[in-house]
């Protein structure tokens, strides 16, 4: 059977001190206890940014005030394809805090570790460690 197309927009949600704010899948969803961006799923008749807006604020408590892309790609999993679209967010309104009863954590960019988060982030963290070295 041809695998559904889902599409995804997540935040690279950076502060001042280089810290990202991640959060951590709760039981339940697939790849629990990884880390990932804070994002989720279109829905219907959404654009990508529309689709951050929203699930920033449902999942996380943010109002966003600017959203640069930072990459979009498609990636492969055994049950379906996703189209990510990826955002830097530096600009926001309100603390980040895991709305759904998931943990929230800052680590530093240079931090980041790809075995902590689901396959599909691999090659976006390369990219995040590999700018880190420019800071
Ligand atoms: N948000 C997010 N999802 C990711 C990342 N990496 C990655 O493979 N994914 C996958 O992309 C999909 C995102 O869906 P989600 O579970 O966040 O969707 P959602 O917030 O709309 O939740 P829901 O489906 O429970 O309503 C999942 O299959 C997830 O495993 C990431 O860094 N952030
Ligand atoms: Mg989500």
């Amino acid at each position: 059977m041809k695998k559904k197309l889902v599409q995804v927009s997540a935040a690279i949600i950076r502060n001042e001190f280089g810290q990202i704010y991640l959060t951590r899948r709760l039981e339940g969803q697939d790849f629990a206890q990884s880390l990932e961006f804070p994002g989720g799923k279109g829905n219907e008749g959404e654009t990508p940014e529309q689709t951050l807006v929203r699930e920033l604020e449902e999942e996380i408590g943010i109002q966003v005030l600017s959203a640069v892309v930072f990459e979009h790609f498609l990636f492969e999993y055994p049950s379906k394809i996703i189209q990510f679209h990826f955002y830097l967010v530096e600009e926001w309104i309100g603390e980040p805090f895991g709305r759904e009863g998931q943990e929230g954590i800052w680590l530093a960019q240079n931090e980041l570790d790809a075995s902590l988060f689901p396959p599909a982030n691999a090659r976006l963290i390369q990219r995040l460690l590999a700018e880190s070295e420019n800071c």
